[in-house]
């Protein structure tokens, strides 16, 4: 029977037009041949307008930000890269952009961008995620080594004998989880927790406290890090849990390190650890109970599926190689917003593999590629490095810094180095690249 040819092109005019992702293609020399609809509505342009004029023209960002330039003088392809810019209706847009060369016969015809329109999503997923399930139980709590397990059994134990309690334990160890979930515990519902945080406390501010608790029937207070208060509001703190002690106020403190050490350094009034020693609860740092690792990563990952309704369920070996060899000097709050930062990066992905860890996380697990200052002085018994090279090391050193200072937060290293979120953003993508590519 003879076969009858079909003209597909319509049907791939008419996919590329209704297809619910940006697709842009361009010749040799750069000049757009296919920007479909979605396209259109992404970037604030009209075709007719973008057809006759080569993308040099058109497009606000320079040259070397343009991938699908990139693309046609590499002949390489660029996956995953996230963009955030203003388009030409004056919208912020996010996209995940996919660019590959087009070859054909063996020769370069051009290149093609997908974009995927995610600004939507990162408005919702850029929130990070600390919130739990409310109220916070110790069923919130990840507790998977030993040592985490004894620290919820005696939490428990009391928040039954309602006895006061000391926390001690590094920044990030869940301090503040743990003394919600007690209060959980214990209090009935209606019954609140406050927080008399380390910052910004002021003697009066702890008599105010102090006033308001006398006209509350019930509840918990819990006295962030008393280690960080000078002694004479120490001193304030102490008259204030002793006037309540016989009421219903449940009182719950933090130490940063070993309370007797604070009390011989005159960091930390003795009496006032008295009043809180009955429980003295220590929370192991994270890098001693690496066990907790992954089940805490599992854990953020079920949440951000009931949250978000995304898809990611783990993350692959070479990864959990990583995490489990990183020393996380900011604990379990270290993790959680890198885990905030991966995620927001995600789509559909199920799996977390190395290509989506930020770039600061690699330089700080893998040793290649860390300098040290001294690396930056011009040495007469080395050869010199090229103008280029140095200035792309310095860069790599200088931004992995200021990422390091600010926890990996772009938007306050952006803020300190004085540029936009988006320009740290492509710089970090740019020197990743460049990595990628040695
Ligand atoms: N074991 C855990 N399971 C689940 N989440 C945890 C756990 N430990 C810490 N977290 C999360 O990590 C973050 C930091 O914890 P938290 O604020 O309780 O630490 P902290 O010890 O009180 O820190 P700081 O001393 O700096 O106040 C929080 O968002 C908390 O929800």
């Amino acid at each position: 029977m003879k076969q009858l040819k079909l003209d597909l092109e319509p049907f791939y005019r008419f996919a590329s037009e209704h297809v619910a992702v940006g697709i842009h293609a361009v010749d040799t020399k750069g000049k757009t041949i296919l920007h479909n609809k979605k396209m259109r509505d992404i970037e604030g342009f009209d075709f007719e307008e973008l057809a006759d004029r080569s993308l040099l023209e058109m497009f606000r960002f320079d040259q070397e930000e343009s991938t699908l330039l990139k693309v046609l003088q590499s002949g390489s392809p660029v996956l995953n890269a996230k963009q955030t810019y203003w388009n030409r209706k004056g919208q912020e847009i996010t996209t995940i952009n996919d660019t590959y060369p087009v070859v054909e016969n063996g020769l370069l015809i051009g290149a093609i961008e997908l974009a995927r329109d995610v600004t939507t999503l990162e408005k919702v997923v850029y929130q990070p995620l600390k919130k739990y399930e409310e109220p916070i139980t110790f069923n919130s709590i990840t507790a998977v080594s030993a040592s985490m397990k004894k620290v919820i059994a005696t939490a428990e134990k009391a928040a039954l004998a309602k006895l006061p309690v000391l926390l001690v334990g590094e920044s990030g160890t869940g301090k503040e989880l743990i003394a919600e979930a007690i209060h959980r515990a214990h209090a009935d519902a209606s019954s609140e927790m406050s927080i008399l945080f380390s910052h910004g406390t002021t003697i009066g501010s702890i008599e105010q406290m102090s006033e308001e608790m006398k006209n509350k029937a019930s509840g918990t207070v819990y006295c962030e890090r008393i280690d960080m208060l000078n002694l004479p509001m120490q001193q304030k703190l102490l008259e204030m849990v002793k006037e309540h002690s016989g009421s219903d106020t449940y009182f719950i403190a933090s130490v940063g390190e070993d309370p007797v050490e604070l009390i011989s350094a005159q960091k930390l009034l003795k009496e006032l650890y008295y009043f809180f020693s009955a429980m003295a609860i220590p929370i192991q740092p994270l890098r001693r109970r690496k066990e907790d690792i992954i089940p805490f990563v599992l854990d953020y990952f079920s949440r951000h599926r009931l949250k978000f309704g995304s898809m990611v369920r783990h993350v692959d070996q070479q990864v959990e190689k990583l995490l489990l060899s990183y020393d996380w000097p900011g604990n379990l709050k270290e993790l959680e917003l890198l885990l905030d930062e991966i995620t927001s990066l995600l789509t559909t992905e199920e799996i977390v593999s190395v290509d989506l860890l930020p770039y600061h996380f690699k330089m700080k697990t893998e040793k290649t590629g860390m300098h040290k200052p001294e690396d930056f002085i011009v040495q007469s018994n080395k050869e010199l490095l090229p103008l280029e090279e140095y200035l792309l090391e310095a860069e790599i050193y200088y931004l992995q810094k200021a990422m390091d200072l600010h926890n990996g937060n772009v938007t306050k290293a952006a803020a300190a180095l004085g540029m936009s979120r988006q320009n740290l953003q492509y710089r970090l993508r740019k020197i990743k690249k460049n990595e990628g590519q040695t």
